[in-house]
């Protein structure tokens, strides 16, 4: 599709693509700013290209309890980003699937309603310089978002925003189980009604989503913010487009070159067309596709475009720096046939599919309205766990998390099916106790490695497990997890391929069938030797919690930043990146609330230097 006839206001670069004054790409950020925009004022002429397909509708999007059905070899609507092998993860690669759809990430991801804390967004106001986005500044913009339907009343919680938070549509009893052994058996923490206020930590709770409780469907952004604007035919998506570069001209964003999508449009010609903006390009393609975007335009390291042939714009060394994510994992068992799991809708049996299906379109309850991660807890080690987890992390406690009560090390929560194998686990009930570091010390970066072809994957050192204090913390993780989850009433056994290889005759030795043990039994203790296995296992399975950020970082361009706290792009005219990309450091929390944050506060900005008002 050409819009080269179209100018448009804005661009969205990483979403969908409009030829307007605006343009961007179509993320979970990109439609949740155009969105903002385009209601504000409808004769502001945008255009978002998104490189992936429409969602509008499509059970697989709209049905929460759908979204392992994205990860099939072909997909369509998610990315499989290959990392380079690394000597860390005892040589192996590691696969991030990041989601290539209108919407991206809101369109695929688990729904997990996770917020920071309010010290991580304080953070990115006093470490990294960005005034304006501390977390009193942040607050109103999370409230803006949401309406948190468990408690409209809730001081930090919005009442009418457009997406939804709830429970979802069922209360499991495998989450039922998990909250009532964290009760009796972990003494030293207790339970909140609500584990996502900013303020407080280390207490278990049941697990809000990103689920409407009346309808049982999806809070994504683009049924929320473009969808529900068709009328607006200012407002245009270009779907099955990737942006190869922006245009600069004289130092100034105008437009943007894309290409079709090969999986969408094998039959097009693979010539690039070009859109124009002439107020405004806003680089929206996520934390993978940003950096890329950027490079690809001639901002960024000097060798890194030199052995591309991309001519040098503006020298941005830290472009495609400070990877960062949730190094996650799951201690994996298995389950009474009368335990509540997801397996067989996650396997997509046709029966379960049916079945649930049409009590989601009845009342918008079941199994289809639920993520199966329906209880869990920000955890932080106690005093006397903390003089057991290892030197490294100790270090790291004390410079980072000690003076910082609302900090959490990690998120661990029961998941209610077969996570990570369901590919590979035989039929069955499973259940396990998962967890990710929230914020891991170890970073990575990723670059271009054409700086023609927009379709080709990244070089990607996902930088997992470069520093000890996170091998420790994993360490220290999965024995958390492992005395929770053997003793639940639900548990029979524990699924030998995702716990550690522990010898045979150690008192360690994965137990594959048998029940629950004792609330009072001991915890296990371990040798030296069950220690390597740990490790081992840490180095084998360890995975991305699909929360990429921190590649465009908001920071002094002097220390490697990519934008400034306006999140214009240094040392271009009318370029702006408005995704997670811009995460000047991690968040202890899943990051689809702070993508959303983003998306509110790039609107709010955008706005100001329009001159529109009611954004
Ligand atoms: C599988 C999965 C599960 C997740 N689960 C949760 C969860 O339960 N809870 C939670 O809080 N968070 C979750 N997340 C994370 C959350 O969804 C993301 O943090 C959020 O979507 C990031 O938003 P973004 O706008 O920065 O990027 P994205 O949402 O990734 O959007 C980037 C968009 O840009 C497009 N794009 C990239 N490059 C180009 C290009 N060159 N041209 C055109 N388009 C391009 C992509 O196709 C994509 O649509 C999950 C993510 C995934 C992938």
């Amino acid at each position: 599709m050409s819009l080269t006839n179209t100018e448009f206001d804005i661009i969205f670069a990483g979403g969908t693509f409009f030829p307007s004054p605006l343009g961007l790409v179509g993320g979970a950020a990109a439609c949740c700013t155009a969105g903002r925009l385009a209601a504000a004022d409808p004769s502001l002429k945008i255009l978002i290209v998104e490189a992936g397909p429409h969602t509008q509708e499509d059970p697989q999007h709209v049905q929460p309890a759908r979204f392992l059905s994205h990860f099939t070899p072909d997909s369509k609507t998610v990315k499989y980003v290959v990392s380079n092998p690394s000597e860390h993860l005892g040589g192996r690669i590691t696969v991030a699937p990041a989601g290539q759809c209108l919407g991206g990430g809101s369109s695929v991801n688990f729904t997990v309603y996770n917020r920071a804390a309010a010290s991580d967004y304080d953070d990115w106001e006093t470490e990294y310089n960005n005034p304006g986005w501390g977390a009193k500044d942040l607050l109103p913009l999370l409230k803006k978002t949401e309406t948190y339907q468990i408690d409209p009343e809730g001081e930090t919680h919005g009442a009418s925003g457009p997406l939804k938070v709830s429970y979802g549509g069922h209360f499991p009893n495998v989450a039922k189980d998990f909250l009532e052994v964290a009760a009796t058996y972990d003494k030293e923490r207790k339970l909140t009604e609500d584990p996502n206020d900013l303020y407080n930590s280390n207490a278990y709770g049941r697990w809000p989503k990103w689920i409407d409780e009346k309808t049982g469907r999806r809070s994504d952004t683009p049924h929320h913010f473009i969808y529900n604007q068709v009328d607006n035919k200012n407002l245009r998506v270009l779907t099955g487009s990737f942006v190869k570069r922006v245009i600069i001209k004289d130092g100034r964003a105008v437009g943007v070159e894309y290409v079709p999508n090969p999986q969408l449009h094998p039959d097009a010609s693979p010539e690039p067309l070009a859109a124009y903006a002439s107020k405004l390009v806003v680089v929206c393609g996520g934390s993978f596709g940003s950096p890329l975007i950027l490079e690809r335009s001639g901002i960024g390291a000097a060798e890194i475009l030199k052995k591309f042939g991309v001519e040098q714009v503006v020298d941005l060394p830290g472009v495609g720096e400070r990877y960062q994510d949730h190094q996650h994992l799951v201690a994996l068992c298995r389950t009474s046939e009368d335990a509540d799991t997801l397996d067989y809708v996650m396997r997509g049996i046709p029966e379960e599919i049916e079945k649930w299906d049409t009590q989601w379109k009845k009342d918008g309850t079941g199994f289809l309205a639920i993520n199966g991660l329906d209880a869990g807890i920000k955890l932080r080690p106690t005093e006397s766990e903390l003089k057991t987890i290892g030197p490294a992390f100790l270090s790291r406690w004390r410079q980072y998390y000690a003076d910082a009560p609302d900090k959490s090390v990690m998120w661990l929560a029961c998941v209610a099916f077969c996570m990570d194998a369901i590919a590979t686990a035989p039929m069955g009930k499973y259940y396990g106790i998962g967890y990710c570091l929230n914020h891991p010390e170890s970073m990575g970066r990723v670059h271009i490695t054409s700086g023609e072809d927009a379709t080709v994957l990244p070089n990607w050192d996902s930088g997992f497990l470069e520093h000890e204090s996170d091998m420790e913390l994993h360490m220290y993780a999965y024995k958390r997890c492992r005395e929770l989850a053997r003793r639940m009433p639900c548990f029979r056994g524990e699924y030998r391929n995702y716990h550690p290889d522990f010898a045979l005759d150690s008192p360690a030795a994965v137990n594959e069938d048998t029940v629950p043990v004792a609330m009072d039994a001991p915890d296990i203790v371990y040798t030296n030797e069950d220690n390597k296995a740990i490790r081992e296992w840490v180095r084998k399975l360890v995975a991305t919690t699909w929360h990429s950020l921190g590649t465009c970082a908001m920071m002094p361009r002097e220390q490697g930043g990519v934008v400034d706290s306006r999140l214009n792009v240094y040392g271009v005219e009318g370029l702006k990146v408005a995704d997670l990309s811009i995460a000047p450091y991690n968040v202890g929390a899943n990051t689809y609330s702070t993508a959303l944050v983003i998306a509110e506060k790039a609107a709010v900005l955008i706005g100001e230097e329009l001159g529109i008002t009611g954004v």
